[in-house]
């Protein structure tokens, strides 16, 4: 396991009602987790409780069976190794330039300016930023804004990436740029946690998917158990993918129709594990 919560518990200062109640779950390791829940069940505040931001008032939460820690040494460390991508970029980019807000994270680790370099001109190619490299932050587009988070975490090189809706505001070109991307770093052994409200994208790209409801567990597994779920989905509000349902559709049609090939066609189009 990667990152655990065990019977966490936070309550933001100055409000009545817990956020996260009782949560136990843990995120596994290697994999691309999806965390959906209706707007409000608590899937920010766990993003900020997983990275140290905030400190739960009960229950613990473990780093690879690590508790945190959470003095100034310990927040870095962890921060490297589980790194926040924020859901609006604005949030996270501080400095005036892409190459500087990129650098920000290795100089707070104390890297000095001859390791800093090259592994900043690494990071603007990696993510098609070498040309925006000079340019001012304000200046940049939403889409660019979001790929320059995602290279200010990456260059740390973490093992747990967070992202917190990184599709929304997103142009198709722009998603499936993004899914490529995420590919590439789920391939070099990044575990992702993506909170996320599209369901279709769950369904294709997810290898595990984690439900909260008001800060607790709802339900947990793969995409096809979860969405097997669905009274539960719709009790919650959420529902299935479309996908889902064109697919029981299919099966209906075979059953009465035989394998026709329009149907084995569209069945190419629902294939999973392809956003
Ligand atoms: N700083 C804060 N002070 C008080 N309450 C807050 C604060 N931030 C969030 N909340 C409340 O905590 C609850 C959980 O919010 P959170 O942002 O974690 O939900 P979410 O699942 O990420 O929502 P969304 O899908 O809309 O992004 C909400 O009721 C929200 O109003």
């Amino acid at each position: 396991m990667s990152l655990a919560f065990d019977q966490v518990e936070y309550t933001y200062p100055g409000t009545k009602n817990p956020v996260i109640q009782g949560l136990t779950v843990e995120i596994p390791i290697a994999k691309r987790t999806a965390l959906i829940g209706q707007n409000g069940c608590g899937k920010t505040t766990l993003f900020l409780l997983a990275n140290g931001l905030y400190k739960p008032q009960r229950g613990t939460i473990a780093w690879k069976g690590q508790t945190l820690s959470y003095d100034r040494r310990s927040l870095i460390e962890l921060r490297q190794k589980v790194g926040l991508v924020f859901q609006n970029p604005e949030q996270q980019l501080i400095a005036s330039t892409v190459a500087e807000d990129i650098s920000y994270g290795l100089c707070n680790l104390g890297w000095t300016e001859s390791e800093i370099e090259p592994a900043i001109a690494k990071s603007l190619a990696e993510f098609g930023l070498t040309e925006l490299a000079h340019h001012p932050i304000h200046h940049l587009s939403l889409g660019q804004k979001k790929r320059v988070s995602l290279a200010d975490v990456m260059v740390l090189k973490p093992e747990l990436l967070l992202l917190d809706e990184p599709t929304a505001y997103l142009d198709p070109l722009h998603t499936r740029m993004l899914a490529q991307t995420l590919e590439t770093i789920h391939a070099n052994g990044t575990t992702i946690l993506m909170a996320t409200h599209d369901l279709e994208w769950v369904y294709r790209w997810a290898d595990w998917v984690i439900v909260l409801d008001r800060g607790t567990l709802a339900l947990e597994g793969t995409p096809q158990t979860v969405f097997a779920q669905k009274s539960i989905l719709d009790h919650l509000k959420l529902g299935v993918p479309l996908t889902i349902d064109l697919i029981s559709l299919l099966n209906h049609l075979e059953e009465q129709h035989g394998n026709h090939p329009i149907i084995h066609q569209i069945r190419e189009r629902l294939h999973p594990n392809q956003p």
